[in-house]
């Protein structure tokens, strides 16, 4: 997908949520287990509630490589749901990937041409060559781990590397590398004050934000350094949503609380 088009779906939908799909069958409403594909129809029903609320989906791969085989093919339902009904929706495969080159050009392919998704996560840790394979695909996008919503991100990524911190390292070098147009980043919910020199140093990078509800974040102090004259920000929610009830009426509720952010970002958007 292409970002301007990402950019109009935002401002039609006057949203920029991203909803995670998180499946834990331990924690889905118990009457789902009686269907052949637990995880798939637990997925369709929450796109079913949510799609004109929320501009993208993002699964955790290892909700379903948990599953071995059968998460797997629940994984490939719901891309092919999304892309065959929802061909406007941004899918990201947050995977965390990146490794020596030619295994990451394997990772690209994995899921963005056998799974179709828009987007992956990946991980800087192995610098330039592990990061431009996932940067060759035209209107794919790789998601770079900047800094973290865990409290583990002070352990390397906030710490001074020859008089610079690490995650600005990776910020400003990541800018250089080959396609560097098609990288978004992450940064959790939970380091909003870092937002202001972040802007400073990728003031046009899509930023990828979990870290609000379960986690504690704030959707207005992401906001207040985060947007951009593009908007420029997908906020994501998983648990906060999927989880909102575990009865009948779970589709229900999870479309409550993902129409609680988008008023709030449709209020926000409408002062900025
Ligand atoms: O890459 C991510 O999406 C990610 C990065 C990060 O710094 N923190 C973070 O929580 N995530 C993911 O975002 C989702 C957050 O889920 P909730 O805390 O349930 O909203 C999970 O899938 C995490 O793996």
């Amino acid at each position: 997908m292409k970002e301007q088009d990402l950019v109009a779906q935002i401002r039609k939908k006057q949203s920029f949520l991203c909803i995670g799909l998180d499946v834990d069958l331990e924690k889905i409403p118990p009457h789902l287990l009686q269907k052949e594909d637990p995880i798939f129809s637990f997925n369709k029903a929450i796109i079913d509630a949510t799609h004109d609320l929320a501009v993208a989906y993002k699964p955790n791969t290892a909700f379903y490589e948990a599953y071995g085989l059968k998460g797997w093919r629940a994984l490939e339902k719901t891309i092919n749901y999304l892309n065959t009904n929802h061909p406007n929706i941004f899918t990201i495969a947050d995977a965390k990937r990146g490794d020596i080159g030619n295994t990451s050009t394997r990772y690209a392919k994995a899921f963005y041409e056998t799974m179709a998704f828009d987007s992956i996560t990946v991980a800087p840790y192995m610098g330039k060559d592990s990061v431009e394979p996932f940067l060759e695909f035209e209107d794919k996008h790789a998601i770079l781990l900047a800094l973290t919503s865990n409290h583990g991100a002070y352990d390397f990524q906030t710490k001074q590397v020859e008089g610079t911190q690490l995650y600005k390292e990776v910020l400003k070098t990541s800018t250089t590398w080959k396609n560097a147009d098609r990288l978004m980043y992450v940064v959790g919910a939970t380091k909003a004050e870092y937002l202001k020199e972040i802007r400073h140093i990728i003031p046009n990078n899509f930023l990828l934000v979990p870290g609000v509800g379960a986690q504690g974040g704030s959707l207005k102090e992401v906001c207040t350094y985060g947007l951009n004259d593009h908007v420029g920000l997908l906020i994501n929610s998983s648990r906060g949503i999927l989880y909102a009830s575990n009865g009948e009426d779970f589709a229900e509720a999870a479309r409550t609380k993902a129409e609680a952010l988008q008023q709030e970002m449709k209020d926000i958007l409408s002062k900025a």
